[in-house]
């Protein structure tokens, strides 16, 4: 089934590329339980995409520790923790095969991460050749107003001359935010939530998988795999 013809694409990060939210619900979770809160998936659904700052805002409100810890505080109180596990970050499965297919096909593609600089060269210890695969990188502390705003989004647009129009970009997400931004900036968007990701929260996207690995880039008008079956004709 043909979903939509684009010619350029935009990945987000963590949780799509990369095994890194499991690394901040760890941590989280441990932070959450000294105050004696717990750390939900009702709450991780809401921060995560979101830059840093405004997680934590939303962390610290949500479970009512105004007065105990500042956003910025929590954030410090994080990070050495973080530290410690971002260079060990994985590649979620169908995210290598799919990025060398489209560098191979010659599509253009970019990464849009609400992870600031520092974090990103951290979590992209063992993948350097991977990610320099893309055409350009933006990060979080590269834009001001972080998803669900479209920003981000036509930032990494606006990198590629010419411009292409916002409906030629497909965007992949796992966050509810980052599908919102996306649907925000006029694009396409294909979402790859966490399975424990409440189901409701994810009707915004144009297509819904539940892994990278059975993307179809034919359904988008972007190259087969080489190892493709024929797409099915319908029966007459
Ligand atoms: O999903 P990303 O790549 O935009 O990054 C999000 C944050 O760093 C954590 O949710
Ligand atoms: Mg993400």
């Amino acid at each position: 089934m043909q979903l939509g013809q684009v010619t350029h694409v935009i990945f987000d990060m963590d949780g799509l590329l990369l095994d890194t939210e499991g690394m901040y619900t760890v941590v989280q979770q441990k932070l959450a339980s000294k105050f004696g809160k717990e750390f939900t998936w009702a709450l991780k659904s809401k921060m995560m995409g979101l830059k840093a700052i405004e997680a934590a805002r939303v962390l610290v409100s949500e479970l009512d520790l105004e007065g105990q810890i500042t956003p910025e505080q929590f954030l410090s109180d994080r990070e050495e923790a973080l530290d410690e596990m971002f260079p060990d970050a994985q590649l979620l499965p169908g995210a290598e095969r799919l990025l060398r297919h489209l560098a191979a096909c010659e599509v253009p593609f970019a990464l849009a991460t609400s992870s600031h600089l520092r974090h990103f060269n951290l979590k992209t210890t063992l993948h350097g050749d991977l990610f320099s695969l893309f055409d350009h990188r933006v990060t979080g502390d590269q834009i001001s107003n972080g998803k669900p705003a479209p920003d981000i989004f036509l930032h990494a647009a606006s990198l590629w001359q010419p411009p292409p129009a916002p409906s030629s970009c497909l965007v992949f997400e796992d966050a509810p935010s980052g599908v919102a931004a996306a649907k925000a900036a006029g694009m396409r968007c294909v979402m790859v939530p966490d399975s424990r990701l409440d189901r409701a929260l994810c009707d915004g996207a144009d297509q819904l998988l539940t892994s990278l690995e059975s993307f179809d880039p034919e359904q988008w008008g972007l190259p087969p795999f080489p190892d493709a079956q024929p797409q099915q004709r319908p029966e007459a």
